[in-house]
């Protein structure tokens, strides 16, 4: 409890306690766990709730079945009301020294997972739960889904006993849409007391914080990684994790991916000839794409939301043979076929993209890549391809297209560009002129921008405008 305070204070949030049971225990064992009575228990939990409503409730050790049962009511009464907190369950079977803690029943636990946005079992806990060990992934995968057919949103099965993995330290996410996988190495040490809490409460306060899932387990899992490497001793046994605020070094966070991802090694894709990419125009025509050029621009990208036509073909052959004669980065949006097939500059594919796209003809035809992300665990996800660009997005709100995720911000752009630690970067979504210092102070190698280029009422005065201002911010 002291390391799930610690947690949520560190990453910017405000944790309130309700104990479950008093433990005597130290950094060596656990020697006496004694349940508080049940009425203990609701008075603390309806003394909380009439006072300062959660975001999130991460639960920890649970003293035994009358208490689950007691908790899954007074959580199912929080889950109909108006603003239903985020519940997560770090199932505690064992503390970190091995002295066994509570004793975990499936047909106990079943009121309470149906009511779970997330699980973060370990190896033993998992196995515990469901009688199956975690051996290989598919047994893995087998006994999550145990539990998200008694209704858990979803899984994450902690790395830290998956001795399979080997150096490897994999935790895997598994819901009944998503199945990703954070990778790290493993940090050699024996001070990890607490571990499992802090973890579970970093998801849970990031969660609280308006990060989405794939994010808030990233962060969780940088702030696991720095915390262990500085960790020291305190004591006989283990010692704490350490709480060192939020994570910004790029060699803490994981590597991300989704289970279908293809895992393939290559040396990286072409560079693109400046670490600055400078102002980046996106539009949609052969007739913006000349114009362009002519006011001086030098990197841009033909987004054509379209089929593949022969007149696509025409425009697509026609924007890369101005590119080429203006020495420009011309970058094709989503058609890599062509873009190969024409020797364009480079292509910009999405997150989704990624799945359809073939990678390695884009690479073996020598072409730049960039790849949008819109957060911490997408960042992770293309840095591993080695791409040209990172792009960044969307930073403020835009109309130019919809999007599933939130306006990200100028804070969170600045840890972006720490995290992509020198592969270039660009920002994109709704900058318009005046912003241009704004998002320039937050180190980003370049702006891309629509609306503000394509329905300025004197497009070219903006465009040399915005070369103006990005050459002096
Ligand atoms: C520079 C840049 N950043 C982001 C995008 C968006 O790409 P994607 O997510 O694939 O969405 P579509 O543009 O294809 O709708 C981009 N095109 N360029
Ligand atoms: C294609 C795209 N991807 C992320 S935001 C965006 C549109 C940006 O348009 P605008 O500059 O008009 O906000
Ligand atoms: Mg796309």
């Amino acid at each position: 409890m002291q390391a799930d305070l610690l947690t949520v204070q560190a990453l910017g949030g405000h944790g309130c306690t309700v104990v479950s049971a008093i433990t005597a225990q130290n950094s060596v064992a656990v020697t006496q766990v004694q349940a508080v009575p049940l009425e203990v228990l609701s008075n603390q939990l309806n003394a909380l709730a009439s006072d300062l409503w959660p975001g999130a409730v991460k639960i920890g050790m649970l003293g035994d079945a009358s208490q689950i049962a007691a908790l899954a009511e007074f959580l199912h009464w929080m889950k109909q009301q108006p603003k239903a907190p985020l519940i997560i369950w770090d199932p505690v079977a064992r503390a970190s020294c091995g002295s066994q803690l509570a004793a975990l029943q499936l047909a106990d636990c079943a009121p309470l997972l149906r009511l779970l946005d997330l699980i973060t079992p370990n190896a033993n806990e998992l196995a515990l739960l469901t009688g199956i060990e975690p051996t290989d992934a598919t047994s893995l995968a087998v006994a999550a889904n145990v539990l998200l057919k008694q209704g858990a949103g979803a899984v994450l099965v902690k790395g830290g006993h998956l001795h399979w993995t080997g150096e490897e330290c994999q935790d895997w996410y598994l819901s009944p849409t998503k199945q990703w996988r954070f990778t790290s190495s493993r940090v050699d040490t024996p001070h990890g007391h607490g571990t499992g809490c802090t973890f579970a409460s970093a998801i849970a306060t990031v969660l609280c914080l308006d990060y989405p899932m794939d994010d808030a387990i990233c962060i969780a899992k940088a702030y696991i990684n720095q915390g262990l490497k500085g960790a020291v001793p305190l004591g006989q046994g283990p010692g704490p994790v350490a709480h060192l605020g939020w994570p910004v070094r790029a060699e803490d966070f994981p590597a991300f991916s989704l289970l279908a991802d293809t895992p393939w090694q290559h040396s990286g894709f072409t560079p693109v000839d400046s670490q600055s990419l400078g102002l980046y125009p996106v539009v949609d025509s052969l007739a913006w794409v000349e114009k362009l050029l002519g006011w001086g621009v030098r990197t841009l990208q033909l987004r054509i939301k379209q089929a593949l036509t022969p007149e696509l073909e025409e425009q697509i052959a026609q924007a890369v043979a101005l590119g080429k004669q203006a020495n420009a980065r011309l970058f094709i949006n989503d058609h890599w076929q062509l873009a190969i097939k024409l020797g364009a500059y480079g292509v910009h594919l999405g997150q989704e993209d990624l799945q359809q796209a073939d990678l390695a003809a884009i690479y073996q035809a020598g072409l730049r890549l960039g790849i949008s992300t819109h957060g911490y665990a997408e960042i992770q996800r293309a840095r591993a391809l080695k791409p040209s660009y990172i792009a960044l997005g969307h930073i403020f709100p835009t109309r130019t297209k919809d999007m599933p995720s939130k306006p990200q911000g100028l804070t969170r752009l600045r840890h972006y560009v720490d995290l992509v630690n020198g592969t270039p970067s660009v920002a994109i979504g709704g900058i318009s002129l005046e912003r241009v210092e704004a998002v320039a102070s937050t180190g980003v190698g370049s702006i891309a921008m629509v609306t503000a280029i394509t329905e300025a009422s004197n497009p070219e005065q903006v465009v040399r405008d915005l070369l103006a201002r990005w050459q002096n911010a």
